[in-house]
């Protein structure tokens, strides 16, 4: 038994696993399969089987012959794990991809290698052949990416940031290939930051499964692939499946970003020429993929070989070694993943994968996590413009309307600028058609008239064969240049047709935004003229109310004047005069009041008005039908007050006229009654005289005292008025003195009645003069009264 280095490695930083396949249907003969590879139950070690000459043994007798130690030489192998042909993807993922994928999350390099044979699951284990989420063939990559996801999704509620973007390319026959975009070659840069890179390579940010399968859908339908002998669906090319995972972690110290990078590498297989029978374009292809899979051996064998310090590695000596460099002994954690066939026809190949794998496992990688300030460069650039975006944004949002209007005015006018450009072109191409027609025609018919005048061999010269055969390829030509100018005017008229559908749709936007802009506008004059029309009411409002104001006062003034004519002429003033004045006196100090309010109340819309805002509709009408409501009530006010007042002065014209007259009468008639007195004591005395004296000058007292009664009572009105309004003192002081002096002329009245008259025989000198002084003091009373 040939010992493989023996040791279970202790390489996290390289790690190498076998994955042997199930036998395929065209390697199972008659139902019998014998397998050259026996996994160990440990999953680390595996044996592989050297059977001698089998090929000779004939098939009944192979069973016994595998059995015979004696026929084989047994290699043994221990590697990081060995999954046997009943082993599935999600164990393979779980126990080996997985590792690298949270390598990648803490900011590591890694790559995954599968390497092989033919068609010996290489592409099966990386992608699966599989765009169900659910399937259980799902292959490495896209496991990969549903786990980067799920670990963002547990990450969501803290504060980092990731960002996720995928790469796919080929190395086929030596050139690299995008294959996620059209491009051409791309080249291998390498630079300090970034190491090793394609230069142009497209990265495509994805935020979830689906957008990870159709990348790889879209990738996979460019792979070069073909059927072979030894498969249906072998590639042809090496690709390289790229996942960077940024991060931007916010702590309290600061922010800190990491980026992780994965690459998934599903190299070509390596093929026996002589086995898949392989010619032309295949051959070629098959010489390529052999070549740069034995670079991958060299460089391999370079870096585990001891050649001093610092050994030549021949990185260049193929693309993908180039592109592996930093997998192969640099900055990376790299997953070796060795696939083999248990068939004996593959024997050859399996061993040497084996030899190739239990190499690599010396290969010394120092990776370290990308954390320096640059990195995340990308997720720290998209934070940036966004930031920039939206402050962009707020900027454009606060952007008067004025300006977007006048940008739309000037879009405009170029739009019908364009229009009527495309239009006069348009003319003037058809006008030149119309005259090239014009031209046609003339000449034709000069041609045909001319044709007509000539004669060869007495024949007209436009019946003769050669004439009909020039004219009839002079007519071919005018008709292919006719026909080209044709068609080149249709498809100028075309285009024109074309730029003017364009200008009018154009136009028809254009005419769209303005009738906004209009409506707009007119919404906002509307608003302007309510609010006018508001301010014009109220002004009128004002004004009424200046006129009532100024009436009432006039009214007050012309109320203040009767009062005093009736003060002076010593009548009582009417109570409905009394009523008047307070009414008024009220209305004036309701009218200064109310347009206190109403100054109070147009303060808001003036303030409104001021601050450019507009007060709804529904408040304006409410204050305008309060207003309206307002200005009635005034109306109907003063309505009445005039009524009242007219009533009044009828009133007092009618009181006024019939105590002047009754007055007047009383006093025609205690005037007579003292004429007659004094006949009777100026005439001769007798008693006769006397008593009718006497007589007289009782009725004289009924009807002084009839003159007087009422002017005491309204005195006395006057006085309990005055005190009960709390007129002036001085007022009352006057009336009381009235008041007195009426009281005095009545007792002098009742003191001369009661003065007894003497017989006229005895009337002494002395008496006569006496009856004089009566005479005298009647004459004054008279007088006074
Ligand atoms: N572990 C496995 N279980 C079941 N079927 C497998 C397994 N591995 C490979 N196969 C099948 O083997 C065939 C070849 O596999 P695959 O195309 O992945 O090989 P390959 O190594 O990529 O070949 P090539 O180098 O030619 O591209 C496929 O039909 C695949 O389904």
């Amino acid at each position: 038994m040939k010992q493989n280095n023996g040791q279970t490695p202790n390489n996290e930083n390289l790690r190498v696993v076998i994955r042997v396949r199930p036998p395929m249907a065209r390697e199972i003969n008659d139902g019998k399969f014998i397998s050259t590879v026996q996994v160990a139950p440990d999953n680390l070690q595996l044996c592989i089987f050297d059977y001698h000459a089998i090929e000779l043994v004939p098939d009944e007798d192979l069973e016994q012959y595998v059995s015979n130690p004696s026929n084989y030489t047994l290699h043994q192998f221990t590697f990081d794990y060995v999954y046997d042909q009943d082993s599935t993807q999600e164990q393979v993922y779980n126990t080996t991809a997985a590792l690298s994928v949270d390598s990648t999350l803490q900011g590591y390099n890694s790559t995954i290698i599968a390497y092989g044979q033919t068609g010996t699951g290489k592409t099966y284990t990386m992608h699966g052949f599989s765009f169900n989420p659910n399937s259980d063939q799902l292959g490495i990559i896209p496991r990969s990416l549903h786990n980067i996801f799920n670990h963002i999704q547990m990450k969501s509620n803290s504060s980092t940031t990731f960002m996720v973007r995928a790469s796919y390319l080929q190395i086929y026959n030596e050139n690299i290939n995008d294959l996620l975009r059209d491009s051409p070659t791309l080249n291998i840069r390498e630079d300090k930051k970034r190491g090793v890179f394609v230069e142009n390579l497209s990265e495509w940010a994805v935020r979830g499964p689906a957008e990870i399968y159709q990348l790889m859908r879209k990738g996979n339908a460019k792979r070069v692939t073909a059927s072979t002998r030894m498969n249906d669906t072998s590639s042809r090319s090496h690709a390289v499946f790229i996942i960077t995972v940024e991060q931007i972690e916010e702590k309290a110290e600061g922010k800190s970003a990491k980026v992780g990078k994965l690459n998934l590498v599903d190299l070509a297989g390596s093929e026996r020429v002589r086995v898949t029978g392989a010619t032309g374009q295949r051959l070629e292809e098959s010489k390529k993929i052999n070549q740069s899979l034995s670079a991958l051996g060299n460089v391999i064998a370079a870096l585990t070989e001891n050649r001093g310090s610092k050994p030549h590695i021949p990185y260049r000596d193929s693309k993908i070694t180039r592109l592996l460099e930093d997998s192969l002994g640099g900055n990376c954690k790299t997953t070796f993943m060795a696939m083999i066939s248990p068939a004996i026809d593959a024997f050859g190949e399996s061993l040497s994968t084996l030899k190739f794998a239990n190499r690599a496992k010396t290969i010394k990688n120092t990776p370290i996590v990308n954390q320096d300030g640059d990195q995340g460069a990308l997720l720290r650039k998209y934070q940036q413009e966004i930031q920039k975006l939206k402050s962009e944004l707020e900027e454009r949002t606060k952007q008067p309307l004025e300006n977007l209007v006048n940008e739309l005015e000037k879009e405009k006018q170029k739009a019908l600028e364009d229009k009527q450009e495309a239009q006069s072109a348009y003319e003037q191409r058809s006008k030149d058609l119309f005259k090239e027609t014009e031209l046609r025609k003339q000449l034709e018919e000069k041609i045909s008239a001319l044709n007509s005048q000539m004669l060869v061999g007495g024949q007209k010269i436009e019946e003769t064969p050669q004439f009909q055969s020039a004219l009839e390829k002079q007519q071919r030509l005018i008709r292919q240049q006719y026909q080209e100018k044709l068609t080149e005017l249709e498809k100028e008229r075309q285009s024109i047709e074309e730029d003017k559908a364009q200008t009018d749709k154009y136009k028809q936007l254009l005419l769209k935004q303005r009738d906004i802009m209009i409506a707009l506008t007119n919404r906002l004059n509307d608003r302007d003229e309510t609010i006018l029309q508001l301010q014009e009411e109220l002004d009128v409002y004002e004004k009424l109310q200046k006129e009532n104001e100024d009436q009432l006062h006039s009214q007050q003034i012309k109320l203040e004047q009767f009062e005093e004519l009736f003060m002076e002429n010593k009548i009582e003033i009417p109570l409905v005069l009394q009523n008047q004045k307070q009414y008024n006196k009220e209305k004036i100090l309701g009218i200064q009041n109310d347009a206190q309010i109403q100054k109070l109340e147009s303060i808001p819309v003036q303030t409104l008005h001021n601050n450019q805002q507009v007060q709804s509709d529904a408040l304006i009408s409410y204050e305008l039908k309060n207003q309206i409501e307002i200005n009635k009530q005034i109306q109907f006010d003063l309505k009445l007050t005039r009524i009242e007042l007219e009533k009044s002065k009828n009133e007092i014209e009618q009181l006024k006229k019939q105590k002047n007259q009754d007055q007047i009468s009383i006093i025609e008639n205690a005037r007579k009654s003292v004429d007659r007195i004094l006949e009777q004591l100026t005439s001769e005395q007798s008693e006769q005289n006397l008593e009718n004296v006497a007589k007289e000058l009782n009725q004289l007292q009924k009807m002084l005292k009839q003159v007087l009664q009422p002017s005491r009572n309204h005195v006395k009105g006057q006085y309990s008025f005055s005190k009960s309004t709390s007129d002036s003192p001085n007022k009352i002081v006057l009336i009381n003195k009235q008041n007195d002096q009426m009281a005095k002329s009545t007792g002098q009245l009742v003191k001369l009645m009661q003065m007894k008259p003497q017989p006229k025989q005895n009337q002494s000198p002395v008496l006569s003069s006496k009856l004089k002084q009566k005479q005298k003091s009647v004459g004054d009373l008279w007088n006074q009264i």
